[in-house]
Order: structure tokens, then sequence, then C-alpha cells
């Protein structure tokens, strides 16, 4: 079943299987999951969501339940977000990311949204380009995933003074036009996404990552008349929320805690104020949500994925 395509803003939770661990333990799952009825139970607590996914959901039933209508969306020219969002270990990178071998079955989001689109544009279109680009938000610094040779170049947020709202200044935008030179940045930019992790000394993600696909394609439905339509794709792979939680943290790690604090409260805040139609959209009070302000308001399409654990240790 095909969710709602009018709201702005969709729902869905998929929880991941269970680990080893899970699996030796005695203890019950606390979570359990209504796929017909889209609900998920959390120690005796219903909630009900646009989708649920269960432990046996595959990354194509992900790409098809949910992403699939949200790229076509991009690929008539209008500005969509999708976010994986959870606690550490729940599976926020698998779903957004996964495996970068396009037809692996553990393919995870982008790469099947690559492969879709140039699929599609091929089939439909018959000039097209695809903008790429990679940025990892750090303690509100930006890093550019795909940005070798501006190494020593400064990325900052500026105002957009032409068309109005924000974009990255330095961010190296790559101009693709195959599906494989996409995979190829795809590599650069997950290893020097695990290379930054690394130098945090640490495994689990305490940054955010954004990778966007930008479509320009030329339409020419009416006779004698071309438009350009340009339609933006950001893939969103948040930090961990648990850190919101997080008490006696020193130094750095209450540094990231706190700027991921920030960072997902304000998202929340702002997603919040889109559904109530509220005047005043706290864009400005994050990096995450200037940077994603132009892909948030107006006609644009979210879509949250929350990921869940099984609840059992
Ligand atoms: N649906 C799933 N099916 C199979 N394995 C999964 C699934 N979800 C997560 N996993 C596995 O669970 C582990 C943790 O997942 P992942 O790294 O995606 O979590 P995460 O939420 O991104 O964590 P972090 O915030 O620490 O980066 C990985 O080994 C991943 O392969």
């Amino acid at each position: 079943m095909e969710i709602e395509k009018e709201k702005s803003v969709r729902v869905a939770v998929r929880v991941r299987p269970l680990n080893e661990r899970e699996k030796a333990s005695p203890r019950p799952s606390a979570v359990s999951v209504a796929t017909k009825t889209h609900q998920v139970t959390v120690r005796k607590k219903t909630y009900t969501f646009d989708r649920v996914f269960g432990q046996y959901a595959t990354q194509k039933d992900i790409f098809k339940g949910i992403v699939q209508s949200v790229v076509d969306e991009a690929l008539a020219g209008y500005n969509c977000t999708i976010f994986a969002y959870g606690q550490t270990g729940t599976g926020k990178t698998h779903t957004i990311q996964g495996s970068l071998s396009p037809h692996d079955e553990n393919a995870g989001i982008i790469p099947r949204c690559v492969n879709y689109i140039f699929e599609k544009l091929q089939a439909t279109k018959s000039e097209y380009s695809v903008r790429v680009s990679y940025l990892q938000l750090y303690n509100e610094e930006l890093i550019d995933l795909l940005g070798e040779n501006k190494k020593g170049k400064q990325l900052k947020l500026l105002e957009n003074a032409n068309r109005g709202g924000v974009y990255c200044h330095n961010l190296e935008e790559v101009t693709t036009l195959t599906a494989s030179h996409v995979f190829d940045l795809l590599e650069i930019g997950s290893k020097n996404r695990i290379m930054a992790e690394t130098l945090l000394n640490d495994s689990s993600s305490r940054s955010h990552c954004i990778f966007t696909i930008r479509i320009h394609s030329k339409e020419s439905s009416i006779p004698g008349e071309e438009m350009i339509q340009i339609g933006t794709l950001n893939l969103v792979d948040l930090a961990g929320s648990e850190c919101v939680g997080r008490s006696g943290a020193r130094n750095v790690r209450a540094r990231e805690a706190g700027s991921i604090n920030q960072s997902l409260l304000t998202l929340g805040r702002v997603i919040t104020a889109l559904v109530d139609k509220l005047p005043h959209i706290p864009y400005r009070d994050s990096k995450l949500t200037r940077l994603l302000q132009e892909s948030l308001g107006g006609r644009a399409m979210t879509t949250i994925i929350a990921t869940l654990g099984p609840g059992k240790c």
C-alpha cells in the first residue's frame, strides 16, 4: 500500500533484526510491529505511523514502500529529504547507505536512488544532468566529503542573495552523467567519512551526513516550450539520537552531545512548526536546518525513517 503523497511530512519506523548478543539474551523483545495497522508497540504503549517495517523487511521493501515515490517527486522538480533518525546501532547507516554495490541485496537507499534516477532519466528525458555533493556536519563544523581539490578552503553557510535560502560556499558539487560515476564518488565520500570518524576515535556516527542529488532536466510537455526542472533529494544519516539524554559527558563528548542535542531538537521544532503551519519556522537555530531550509518548507516532501532496536540485551 502506498502512503499518502499529499502529506508534506511522513514518518516511518524500521525495526532491525536481533544481533548476536540479543539472540543470546533470554529477555523478551520490548518492541513489536503490526505492519497492516502501521503500529509499533513499545513496552505496552502503541504508536501509529505512516508505515512500519519489521525485522524481516528488506532494503528493497524500504525502497519500494517509502522511498521510490519520494524520488519520483524529486524527478518531477520538487525538493525532498529523507532522514534516518534513531539511536546508535539501530540501523541508520544500514538503511540510508547499506552496501554501496548497487546490485547487492543490502544496497541501501542511496545506491538504489542513484540507479533509479539514472534509469528514469535515461528512459524519459532527452537532456539532463545530475549534481551530487556529500557533506558531514560535526559539532556544527562543515566537512566536504568529496572536496579533495578544495583542501584548506573553509566551508561556510551563506545567504543566497538571488533566490533566497542558504547555500554552502566552497562545497564541491560534482556534475555527473552516469550512475557509475556517482558510485565512484560515493566510494570516495564514504572512505573520507570513515577516516573522519576514525579521527574522532569513534566508530559510531557522532555527526550528520547529507548526500544531496540535484537533478536538472529539460521538460517539453507543451509543444514549442521548454522548461528546466530542478529537483533535489537530500539523503540524511543523522547522528545517534541517544545523545539528547546523555548526562555526565565531559569535554569533547559533552561538546558533541550539546551540538547533536541542538541540531536534533531544532530539527524536531522545525518539522513540528511546518506540520502545524506556524508563521515562524526556527531554521536559523542550527546549521543542519539552515542548510536544509529550502528542502523542508513549501511544496517539499520530508520523510523520516525512525530506526529502532528490538529492545533487549
Ligand atoms: N535491517 C537490518 N538488517 C540487517 N542488519 C542490520 C539492519 N539494521 C542494522 N543492521 C546491522 O546492525 C549494525 C548497526 O547498524 P548501523 O551501523 O546501520 O547503525 P547506526 O544506527 O547507523 O549506528 P551509528 O549511529 O552508531 O552509526 C550493523 O552491523 C548493521 O549492518
